[in-house]
């Protein structure tokens, strides 16, 4: 069987696109695989579905590259809120259903795409870091001279420690440029190796960061694929609403890739 996809990118975070509207698409985890395989297949972080939900624009059906369903993507989310304004479907804000649940989202003027995220509710300490859900699970630590830092076998090891080895965790490393901007690298579960970016994961780490009581409440953020900002209102010491993850989401290619029969 022949399918149509589309491939977009996010600060690097690349994804397939499926349309899925009519619901005939029924992908094993070992096809999956494959079609994120950068060697056997179309090459991407993860894969996505594009499906219709009533009450909702369109429904978000996220995959990592191992070929499994995972927990929310947040530059994937922008990829796919731009893959439906090129089908056509224009809005002045969108409103889609996630597994996280319903978010919202616009296209800016200048092509970026703003995501509003799940509110956040307390920041774990863990020995020294930090452990909080921003629609996935992500793990953040403070790093020095983080371009040199050997993100893969530093972020492995705290991935599949005893504490997070089943569940699994993405790891964040993050260095303070100043008060309103970071630099961050990120172990992606599910990918099992760096990514250029991770948008739930820039933005666990500007939350993690967040100054409000200095009067920031927007934080830029460098990653190794481009750059992104996390807007938020921090509630107290302990709550986050009204977070927004802003940022490039472009096309780039389309084609049609035989997944068998
Ligand atoms: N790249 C993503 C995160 C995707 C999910 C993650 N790998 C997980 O399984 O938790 C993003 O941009 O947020």
């Amino acid at each position: 069987m022949d399918i149509h996809f589309f491939k977009y990118q996010g600060t690097g975070n690349d994804f397939i696109i499926i349309d899925d509207r009519e619901g005939n698409i029924n992908l094993t985890t070992q096809q999956v695989e494959k079609l994120c395989n950068r060697r056997f297949g179309i090459g991407a972080d993860g894969l996505m579905l594009l499906k219709q939900k009533p009450g909702y624009d369109f429904e978000m059906q996220y995959y990592n590259a191992d070929g499994k369903e995972s927990t929310m993507c947040g530059n994937g989310g922008r990829c796919l809120v731009k893959f439906a304004y090129h089908q056509g479907i224009h809005k002045n804000k969108y409103h889609f259903i996630a597994i996280d649940g319903p978010h919202d989202a616009t296209i800016e003027d200048n092509g970026w795409v703003y995501l509003k995220m799940k509110d956040v509710d307390g920041i774990k300490q863990y020995y020294g870091d930090f452990v909080l859900n921003t629609g996935s699970p992500h793990y953040v630590k403070s790093a020095g001279h983080l371009q040199k830092l050997d993100v893969f076998n530093k972020g492995r090891e705290i991935r599949y420690s005893n504490d997070f080895a089943k569940e699994g965790i993405n790891v964040n490393f993050v260095e303070e440029k100043s008060e309103c901007a970071i630099f961050v690298r990120t172990y992606e579960r599910g990918v099992e190796n760096e990514t250029l970016s991770c948008g739930t994961g820039v933005t666990a780490a500007a939350l993690v960061f967040a100054h409000n009581e200095k009067g920031f409440n927007r934080i830029e953020v460098q990653t190794l694929g481009g750059h992104l900002a996390v807007e938020y209102d921090k509630i107290g010491e302990e709550r986050f609403e009204n977070i927004w993850l802003c940022g490039p989401a472009d096309f780039v290619f389309s084609g049609k890739v035989s997944v068998g029969e």
